[in-house]
């Protein structure tokens, strides 16, 4: 069984081809600066020479017959052909209400992924451009759809109602639903292997901190709060998001620079967070260099970017009545030891204590950072959220047989 994982971002897209006997993968590879000048694809077929094009990639119909294109090549592909392709499986950021668990692709469940367009429109229309790609590029293999959001609709209502009329969660079902949810369930778990201690009695605050990120704690193994809202938009300031902002911001800008609603949510989610405040980019990489050169702007972004990461550490741990665990992934979770360790540094509240030198070790398993004695363990886990969806695609696809 062949299971082709597809991640489409906002402006990405990431895939991996795993042979599910054992897990292993075939190929990965991703697709970045998709609607820009010049778009990368970069795959990695496993044993076998990485190859990177660079060429004009408008959308994602076209990412997903590139990649078809490079797993089936003769020289750097890794099948002979499309119909070895078992199944695909989709992640997709937003469900609603409506989806508590993944779920197989018919005309319903795309029509329902439409229907939240609005409330994620950074993510789900991409979703919806793979699926209808991959219908097209695939006829007749069955698709699964896997949700960030699934995994916190366990949050009790006190953390999901927003303190605005009622009426508008009645009619319109606005509520906080959170993102990053296969994320945050497969490091919650991973850690809790890692320790080698029983899941449900941790109390464990997950920092999946990417191009997007978000906090969420997690008690007993399901999600009692998420820093992300109705939309991936609230929470910690991201790439480009701004993150929390007073509400009452945004329509005296709306009046002041007369703009409209589409404009004014660009604004908050692609022209805000890092790459507002450093004037120069979104990449935390970046930021961190001009950090170290003492540069003002990114010196401002960096600071603030740990500053709100910080005070959602503490404020979960107040949620939980308590922190065991802290665990750290995603691009910038994974790799950025330098934010680690200053907001570690400044948790000693906590009890926490950093082992400077294991933070420093960079490497694709689990591993501690804090030292010995420290009260809360803190862990990087690389994340991992191409093989839950290729498991459930699995899972999903064989149910139905
Ligand atoms: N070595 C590194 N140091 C600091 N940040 C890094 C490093 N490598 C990657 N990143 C950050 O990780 C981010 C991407 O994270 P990722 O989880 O892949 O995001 P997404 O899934 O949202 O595209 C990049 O924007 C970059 O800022
Ligand atoms: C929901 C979300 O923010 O996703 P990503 O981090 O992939 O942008
Ligand atoms: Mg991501």
């Amino acid at each position: 069984m062949k299971v082709l994982v597809i991640n489409a971002g906002s402006s990405s897209l990431k895939y991996q081809l795993y042979d599910m006997t054992d897990e292993s993968v075939l190929a990965k590879g991703l697709v970045e600066r998709i609607g820009m000048d010049s778009s990368i694809l970069t795959h990695k077929p496993t044993g076998k020479q990485e190859v990177t094009e660079v060429s004009e990639i408008l959308e994602h119909t076209t990412a997903i017959r590139k990649v078809l294109a490079n797993l089936t090549d003769k020289e750097h592909g890794v099948i002979d052909s499309i119909s070895e392709i078992n199944a695909v499986g989709h992640r997709v950021v937003h469900g609603g209400e409506t989806f508590k668990a993944s779920a197989l692709v018919d005309g319903a469940a795309k029509s329902e992924i439409r229907r939240l367009f609005d409330l994620a429109p950074l993510h789900n229309p991409a979703a919806v451009m793979g699926i209808t790609a991959s219908e097209v590029n695939m006829p007749g293999v069955p698709q699964v759809v896997v949700f960030d959001t699934a995994f916190h609709q366990t949050m009790p209502e006190k953390a999901y109602m927003y303190a605005i009329p009622r009426v508008l969660y009645n009619k319109y079902k606005v509520r906080r639903y959170g993102a990053h949810g296969t994320s945050h369930d497969f490091v919650s778990k991973a850690a809790a292997e890692y320790l080698g201690r029983p899941l449900e009695d941790l109390k464990i605050i997950t920092c999946h901190i990417g191009n997007g990120a978000s906090v969420t704690a997690v008690k007993g193994g399901v999600s009692v709060d998420t820093s992300m809202g109705m939309t991936p938009l609230e929470g910690l300031m991201m790439g480009t998001r701004s993150g929390d902002i007073d509400p009452a911001v945004v329509p005296y800008v709306m009046n002041k620079e007369e703009l409209t609603p589409g404009e004014a949510s660009s604004m908050l989610n692609k022209h805000s967070g890092l790459l507002a405040i450093s004037g120069t980019s979104s990449d935390m990489r970046d930021i961190i260099d001009g950090y170290e050169k003492g540069e003002p702007n990114s010196t401002l972004a960096f600071e603030m970017y740990e500053y709100r990461l910080r005070k959602y550490i503490g404020s979960y741990a107040a949620a939980m009545d308590g922190v065991d665990v802290i665990v750290f992934t995603a691009g910038v979770g994974e790799n950025a030891s330098l934010l680690r360790e200053k907001v570690l540094s400044n948790l000693t509240f906590l009890g926490i204590e950093l082992d400077k030198e294991a933070n420093k070790v960079r490497s694709g398993d689990p591993r501690r950072i804090s030292a010995s004695g420290s009260k809360v363990e803190v862990l990087v886990v690389p994340t991992n959220e191409e093989l839950v969806i290729a498991r459930d695609t699995l899972r999903i696809v064989q149910e139905q047989a």
